[in-house]
Order: C-alpha cells, then structure tokens, then sequence
C-alpha cells in the first residue's frame, strides 16, 4: 500500500497584481524603476477534508490570495529592509535614496513591505506569509505544505515553500 498526497493549485487572471519595483543587486548596485503584471500562483497540501473530500475550497483559496495580490496591485512596492536602498516613509510621501538617486511617490501609491528585497523570491515569501495567517485565522487550517509562485513575467517565476517546522 502506498501512501497518498493531495494538492490544490490556483492561478487566474485575477491573481496578476501590476507594480512599479526596482531591486539592488550585485549587493551594491540598483536597478532603474520599472515594472511588472506579476502573477501568483498558491498550491496548498494536506489530506482530504472528511466532510468535503477536497484539501481546501478552491474558491476560498482564491478569495485569500486575491486580497492580498489586491492590496499590492497599482502600487509602488518598496522593500524596507534593504541595505542600499534608503526608505523614508513621511505622512504624505515616501522618500526613497540610492547613492545620488533619489524618488519621491505619494504614500499613497506605495506598498512599503518588511522585506530586504522585492525580489519574486521575497514577494513569495511575504504573500506565503500572509495567506498562511489568512488561512489560519479564517479557516483554522493549516495545510501540511504551502507554496506561493510568483511569476514577473511569462517563463520567469519564483516558488516559496512553507512546512510546518
Ligand atoms: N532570482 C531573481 N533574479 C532576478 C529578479 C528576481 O526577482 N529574482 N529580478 C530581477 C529584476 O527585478 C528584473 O525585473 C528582471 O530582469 P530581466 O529579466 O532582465 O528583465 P525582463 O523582465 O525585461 O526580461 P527579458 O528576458 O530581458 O525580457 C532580476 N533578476
């Protein structure tokens, strides 16, 4: 006898957030602004519910993951932890300096994220973490392994994977 996994995988057209980014990299150097229609894609594990033989709505997993993309889509994304890259949130503004380049955006337009990079790997990352809170604290579910996608554009994607410790 061998031993059984389930998975569920979502990703629509109505998981694509646009933002405007730039990342550090080379460890000191920046990139010019630009940006991206991301797409997430969440897969989740875990057995069969015993009521509704599924591992987890689809409908509501898409629902979680929606709110989240939808906070962060039409904005600047701003990573707040990173080492070259200087973040200066003010109540009308945010401030943002890379050597002798400086932006200014309204905050308004801004997503600032607890984060040292806004790399597809990092953004997995932060939206794993929030969906799996989401998850936790409206559905009391937590699944056995979650992974969180997120693709800058077509052939180019980063996977985040969660298991419990
Ligand atoms: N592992 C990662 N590598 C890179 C990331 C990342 O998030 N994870 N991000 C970038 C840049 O932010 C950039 O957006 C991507 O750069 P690039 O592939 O050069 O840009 P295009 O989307 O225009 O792709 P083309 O294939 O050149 O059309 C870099 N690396």
């Amino acid at each position: 006898m061998g031993t059984e996994r389930f998975k569920v995988r979502v990703t629509k057209d109505h998981l694509v957030f646009c933002c405007g980014h730039f990342i550090s990299y080379e460890g000191h150097r920046c990139e010019r602004l630009h940006g991206h229609n991301y797409r997430a894609a969440v897969e989740v594990e875990g057995p069969l519910n015993a009521t509704d033989f599924y591992v987890f709505d689809f409908v509501a997993l898409k629902a979680r993951t929606k709110t989240i993309t939808d906070e962060l889509d039409h904005h600047m994304l701003l990573a707040t932890r990173n080492p070259v890259i200087r973040v200066d949130e003010h109540p009308a503004n945010v401030r943002v300096a890379y050597k002798d380049r400086e932006w200014v955006f309204p905050r308004g337009d801004c997503v600032l994220l607890p984060i040292e990079n806004t790399t597809a790997e990092l953004l997995a990352r932060y939206i794993a973490g929030r969906l799996l809170d989401s998850l936790r604290k409206h559905h009391a579910f937590t699944p056995d392994a979650l992974r969180v996608e997120v693709e800058e554009n077509v052939g180019q994607s980063a996977t985040y994977e969660w298991r419990p410790a």
